[in-house]
């Protein structure tokens, strides 16, 4: 056991007001731990000493890697004390959820993992940097990119850009194509998405709206806000389905499946508390995994779609890794 049993605390003013801090500091005293909010703006020294860091630095991270030096300065005084105080139990490691932040690296690592095997995959993906019509032409190709895909942000947190997209239907309207972006194929799924929520060994999953089908054709282009599609109360126009699509059975996700999807991806992102968006394909009943978010909102305060218990699976979680350092 570390000497102190002391939780730092850090996430944005807008997340904590999503937050019952009283709730948290209740849960923790039940666990033996006191928990405080880290101040980013004091010497870290100073708020000393901690022995986990619990933190949603998403925003931070994306606008250090902006160029935003203030921002910079705060990632790399983080770092640097955290490597000079290894034994501190980090949720989740800064590295990790760097290599999350971009959307490409976080398909790439999906599909490195062996989910096909149980009929689950990422949708056709490639990163276009280039404006160049001929060149955007080959990528989507060679990557098995087809119409109508979605265009998004490389960088998939932090900002509200990260969810500016949008969806392509042609060759014609490729010029919509806001690069640097990830373009993924689309896959129709009857508007119905299913949220994973993570924290430790422990997961639970809940549905939610999302876009309706759309096939390839000669309309224009369509762009959304990502916030406005897939949140428990979201109403979405995009969302509606047309007659033909409403149907009667559906696909529904196979619980033993969702645990796989919840195991690998945590392993493979070394990461604990984590949201994976999943979508069955209408017409194959795959699984296909279209994002993952570091620390999500797991329902938030009303809890009314969220994770059951969601501070006790916190301090759970942070108990056995406080334990096993
Ligand atoms: N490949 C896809 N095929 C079909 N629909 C998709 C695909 N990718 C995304 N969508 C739809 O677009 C919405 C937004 O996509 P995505 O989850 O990638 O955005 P995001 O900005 O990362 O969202 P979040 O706020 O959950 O982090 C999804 O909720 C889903 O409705
Ligand atoms: O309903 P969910 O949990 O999916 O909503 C999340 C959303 O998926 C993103 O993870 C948001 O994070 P950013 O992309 O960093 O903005 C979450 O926002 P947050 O303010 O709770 O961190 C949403 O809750
Ligand atoms: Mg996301």
């Amino acid at each position: 056991m570390p000497p102190n049993k002391r939780i730092a605390v850090w996430m944005s003013e807008k997340k904590l007001q999503k937050i019952n801090w009283q709730e948290l500091v209740t849960v923790c005293d039940k666990h033996g731990f006191e928990v405080f909010k880290l101040d980013l703006n004091r010497s870290l020294e100073e708020q000393a000493p901690f022995c986990v860091l619990l933190h949603k630095l998403t925003d931070i991270i994306a606008s250090a890697n902006q160029g935003d030096i203030r921002s910079m300065e705060i990632i790399n005084e983080v770092e640097k004390y955290l490597e000079r105080n290894s034994t501190i139990t980090v949720l989740d490691p800064i590295p990790n959820v760097k290599q999350l932040l971009d959307r490409y690296n976080c398909y790439s690592i999906i599909q490195a993992t062996n989910l096909h095997s149980y009929g689950v995959f990422t949708p056709p993906f490639c990163v276009l940097r280039n404006e160049d019509l001929d060149i955007i032409k080959d990528q989507l190709k060679n990557s098995l990119v087809t119409f109508p895909f979605i265009c998004k942000p490389i960088l998939g947190h932090g900002s509200r850009q990260a969810h500016e997209m949008s969806i392509i239907f042609n060759e014609k309207y490729l010029i919509d194509c806001k690069t640097p972006c990830v373009a993924q194929s689309f896959i129709n799924h009857n508007a119905i998405l299913y949220k994973i929520f993570i924290v430790g060994d422990k997961h639970c999953f809940v549905e939610r709206p999302s876009l309706k089908n759309f096939q390839a054709s000669q309309r224009e282009s369509i762009h959304f806000d990502s916030s406005d599609v897939s949140k428990a109360d979201s109403k979405s126009r995009l969302s509606v389905l047309d007659p033909d699509d409403v149907v009667k059975e559906r696909w529904q996700p196979d619980p033993k499946v969702m645990e796989v999807i919840a195991n690998t991806l945590r392993k493979s992102f070394g990461m604990d508390l984590l949201g994976i968006d999943v979508v069955i394909d209408k017409s194959t009943g795959r699984y296909g995994i279209i994002d993952v978010n570091a620390y999500p909102g797991f329902g938030s305060v009303s809890g009314y779609d969220g994770f059951p218990n969601f501070f006790d699976a916190v301090l759970d979680c942070i108990s056995k890794k406080v334990t096993s350092n």
